[in-house]
């Protein structure tokens, strides 16, 4: 008990001024670990992202206390460290093609589940990944939670791009699209953010007032030459889960 109390007091001392998010983000990951990865769970997917760090945090403990068997499969570089550093399993697609349960994270969710994901660049493994998932839950705190896209996440919908096209790629997404397609820039390296696949990211910020079919956007980005996917995800999700800044977790179906 005293322990336990001792590693929550640990965790809020460490979580400063960001307590309230982090502990959100932490609860909906739990949650959703808790539900969806059962002791027949074999093979999970590894998002990317603050959130996912919990995910994994809740599965390493699982796996320790109650022995469960599972093979982690990354969405990026980074969920590759989480799974390593946690002596988790780790496993690729190649031997590994069908995953039970993916969980990730998503910089927005709206109504009918429809995701904006890569605000951390990882986009194209995740949809990869996702793609191979049975199921595909998602995991966020509350200020992803929303009726339609670009009402809370306001930093556009990346689009993976091959970097020698990215200037005309750029100009026919604002011509046929409307909006601004900016190229992301690196933090602490000069230049524009080069992804885990060596490519670019233009971040589609795009006219919020007006309504969108996202499917349908979806596949017309698909087709420009040289886009390599979309941070858009539609009719992906099995649910979302939302931790809340009461405590609770919202869940959406
Ligand atoms: O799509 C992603 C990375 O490409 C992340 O899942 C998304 O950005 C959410 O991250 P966080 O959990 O840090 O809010």
């Amino acid at each position: 008990m005293r322990k336990q109390f001792l590693v929550h007091l640990k965790r809020l001392l460490h979580q400063g001024n960001n307590m309230s998010l982090n502990e959100a983000k932490r609860i909906a990951a739990y949650k959703a670990v808790d539900e969806w990865i059962k002791p027949h769970t074999k093979v999970v997917g590894i998002g990317s992202g603050s959130t996912v760090v919990f995910a994994v945090d809740r599965l390493a403990e699982r796996v320790k206390t109650e022995g469960l068997q599972v093979v982690c499969i990354p969405t990026s570089f980074q969920a590759r460290q989480l799974i390593v550093e946690n002596n988790l399993t780790l496993g690729d697609l190649d031997r590994f093609p069908h995953i039970d349960c993916a969980i990730d994270g998503a910089d927005e969710v709206d109504s009918d589940k429809v995701l904006i994901k890569g605000g951390g660049g990882c986009l194209l493994q995740e949809k990869i990944v996702a793609s191979c998932a049975e199921k595909f839950v998602i995991i966020a705190d509350y200020t992803k939670n929303s009726q339609k896209l670009g009402e809370q996440y306001k930093k556009g919908i990346p689009i993976e791009v091959v970097p020698l096209g990215y200037v005309p790629i750029k100009a026919k997404i604002e011509k046929v699209f409307g909006g601004e397609a900016k190229l992301r820039m690196a933090v602490s390296k000069a230049g524009p953010c080069v992804t885990d696949n060596g490519n670019f990211i233009l971040d589609w910020h795009f006219d919020s007032s007006k309504t969108f079919d996202w499917n349908k956007i979806n596949s017309e980005l698909l087709q420009i030459a040289g886009v390599v996917e979309t941070g858009l995800f539609v009719g992906m999700a099995t649910k979302a889960y939302f931790g809340m800044s009461d405590g609770s977790v919202k869940e959406q179906n």
